[in-house]
Order: structure tokens, then C-alpha cells, then sequence
């Protein structure tokens, strides 16, 4: 069976004029008559996928808006509006005032309001579908996977793993205290987008990714469109300090290929290093640099020891087996 991106490249990849871009980065970019740019992005929603059954509704909401918002920020797009489509089983205010609380409210601070959308009734799981609108000036191309080039260093955003360590927990497949998980659990529910910083790395960033799927993975999307391979190393890894006490193997793990982090992955050459630790600075945002881009293919991730390290899967798919064989 195809993988989820080979089967976005042969089934949904349309031909688009020169100066749009379509299918592939984290939003697309469509030039209007005028000044601006529109950027466009949709992340779906799947109970039972996505989110457990019996999620807090209000932190649903927050996350259906805050994956968007993320790639809008990966682009370095400024949030303009969104658009909801749901398909609900039943009507139960209490659960909708709650959902659109947490969705509106997140929008509010980004001076991103819903405009309109979809209703309807479906009989299995629950869909949530977010199609998030924002807008880059003329002729500024956006922060591209493809842009990355050898000799950039690679910087991440934040923290890592702690998304997936409260996942984990909740699933069952790892014994995690519940003291980690009532620490760890706001990352999986409520990410915070980096909207400001990703607008802020116009001009400095070379290229950059948010991190849905792992950081290997979305890191290998933009070595695969620049061309490029890396070297990452794991000691410089921002592990979450909620992970502390949490095996080392495991913290790694969970922050290369665990996903749902929701920071920035991006690249930019080394005389921009005084200015990104400045921008740390006014975003209040740690921003680690984790490795270096080189020529050739392929990302060469280091253990602790320097040593070379093999990962038995770089990151989420939808449509890999073992995503499945729960
Ligand atoms: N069904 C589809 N039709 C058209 N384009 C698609 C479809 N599914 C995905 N894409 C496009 O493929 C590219 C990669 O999508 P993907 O979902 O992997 O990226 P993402 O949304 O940044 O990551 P994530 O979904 O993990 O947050 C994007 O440009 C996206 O718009
Ligand atoms: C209940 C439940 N099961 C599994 C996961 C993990 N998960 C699901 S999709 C995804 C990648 C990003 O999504 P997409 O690629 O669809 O944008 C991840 C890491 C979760 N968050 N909740
Ligand atoms: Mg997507």
C-alpha cells in the first residue's frame, strides 16, 4: 500500500501557474490582484484518530484551529480567517459551546476569526475539518521546504516529546506517573502555535516545517524537497523538561519520531545565529540549534555518544501497518 505522502503526490497533485504553490509545503500560496498573498491550509480531524472519544472539548477546539494555525506559521503567513466543517452524531450544546469556545478563543488572540464553513450529521466517528486562510506580502515567497541549503543550520523551536509521552500514557504503552501526565497532557491538547515566530523568520529563515509527524520525518520532507541531507544529533535535542526522570531512550525517542509538537523546524545559515537568539529572546521562546545541513541525501542522526543511530520508523503515517494494527 502507497504511504500517506507518495499517495498525496500521485492522487492529489494538480498543476498549478508558475508563481502559485500548490501541493507539498506545509500551506499553499495564491497570488490576488493587489499586494498580498493568500495562504491556504486544511488539517482534518478524526475521532478516534486524532483525538480520544471523550477529549475535553474545549481543548478540541483549541487543537482543530492550532494545527492550522501551525502551518500557516511554517510558511511565515499572518492568519487572516478560517473556515469549519463538522460532522457531529448528535447535538449536545454543552459539548459545542465548549468546542467553539476553545476554537474561537485561540482564533481571538490571533486576530483570526471563523468565517464560515459546514454542518453536518454523520453516523460514525466525528470529523472536524479546518481550512485556515493567512497572508504573505507580494512577492515574498514564504519559508519553503525546498529552501534549505548546505551549511544552514538546523534549529527547532521549544520543547520536544512531551506530546507524545502524555499520548502514550493515555494509550496505555507506556507507564508514565500521573504526575508526568497531568504536566505533559496540555502539549498533546492545547499546542501553542508559533504564529510570531514564523513570521518573524522571514529574512532570517531559510526553509522551515511544524512538527505534526516527528521531527525526523518532517525534517526528511524538507532534506527531500531541498535536495540536501543532515546531520542531527541528538544531544542538542530540546528534551521536554516535564520528561525528566523518564528513561533518556525513551525522552529521544518520543522527540524524534513521536509528533504532535506542533514547533518549528527550521533551517538558516550560520551568520544569522545573533539574530536568532535575539528573536528567542523577544518571543520568549527557546530555539535550539540541533544540526547542520550538507550535501547529498538522507538524514544521519547521532546518538549522545556521537555515534550513528538507526530508527526503526522516522515518524507518523497514516497509512503505515502498525498505525493500524490497533
Ligand atoms: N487530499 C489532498 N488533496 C490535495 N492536496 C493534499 C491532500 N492531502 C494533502 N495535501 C497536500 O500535501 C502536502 C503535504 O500534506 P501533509 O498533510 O503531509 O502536510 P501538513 O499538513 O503540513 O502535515 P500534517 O498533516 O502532518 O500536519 C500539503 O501541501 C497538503 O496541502
Ligand atoms: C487518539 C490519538 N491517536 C493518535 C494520535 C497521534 N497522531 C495522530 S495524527 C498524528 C500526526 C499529525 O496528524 P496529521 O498528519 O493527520 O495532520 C499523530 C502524531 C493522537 N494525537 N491521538
Ligand atoms: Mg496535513
Amino acid at each position: 500500500m502507497l504511504g500517506e505522502f507518495s499517495l498525496i503526490r500521485e492522487y492529489f497533485q494538480d498543476q498549478v501557474p508558475s508563481d502559485t504553490l500548490g501541493v507539498g509545503d506545509d500551506a499553499a500560496r495564491i497570488p490576488v490582484p493587489g499586494a498580498t498573498q493568500v495562504v491556504a491550509c486544511k488539517d482534518l480531524l478524526i475521532e478516534g484518530r486524532h483525538f480520544f472519544p471523550d477529549v475535553d472539548p474545549g481543548t478540541l477546539g483549541h487543537k482543530a484551529l492550532a494545527v492550522n494555525l501551525s502551518d500557516l506559521a511554517a510558511m511565515g503567513a499572518r492568519p487572516l480567517g478560517y473556515l469549519l466543517g463538522i460532522g457531529l452524531r448528535t447535538v449536545q450544546p454543552d459539548w459545542l459551546k465548549a468546542f467553539s469556545g476553545g476554537m474561537v478563543g485561540l482564533g481571538r488572540r490571533f486576530e483570526c476569526p471563523l468565517v464560515g464553513g459546514d454542518t453536518v450529521r454523520v453516523s460514525g466517528e466525528i470529523v472536524i475539518s479546518v481550512t485556515a486562510l493567512g497572508t504573505l506580502p507580494a512577492g515574498q515567497t514564504g519559508l519553503l521546504r525546498q529552501a534549505a541549503k548546505p551549511g544552514d543550520d538546523i534549529w527547532v523551536s521549544g520543547y520536544l516529546g512531551a506530546a507524545h509521552i502524555a499520548l502514550s500514557g493515555l494509550q496505555g504503552d507506556t507507564r508514565v506517573s500521573r504526575e508526568c501526565l497531568a504536566a505533559t497532557r496540555s502539549s498533546l491538547e492545547t499546542p501553542e502555535p508559533r504564529v510570531a515566530l514564523g513570521q518573524a523568520l522571514l529574512g532570517i529563515a531559510h526553509a522551515a516545517i511544524d512538527i505534526s509527524d516527528g521531527l525526523a520525518q518532517d525534517l526528511g520532507h524538507i532534506l527531500e524537497e531541498s535536495g540536501c541531507g543532515a546531520i542531527l544529533r541528538c544531544a542538542d535535542l530540546p528534551l521536554d523538561p516535564r520528561l525528566d526522570g523518564l528513561p533518556q531512550d525513551l525522552q529521544i525517542r518520543a522527540a524524534l519520531t513521536g509528533g504532535d509538537d506542533y514547533e518549528l523546524c527550521f533551517t538558516a545559515p550560520a551568520s544569522k545565529r545573533a539574530d536568532l537568539s535575539r528573536l528567542s529572546q523577544t518571543c520568549g521562546l527557546a530555539l535550539s540549534r540541533v544540526g547542520v545541513i550538507r550535501k547529498g541525501s538522507g538524514l544521519n542522526v547521532l546518538d549522545t555518544n556521537g555515534r550513528q543511530m538507526e530508527l526503526q520508523h522516522v515518524g507518523f503515517d497514516h497509512f503505515r501497518r502498525d498505525v493500524n494494527e490497533r
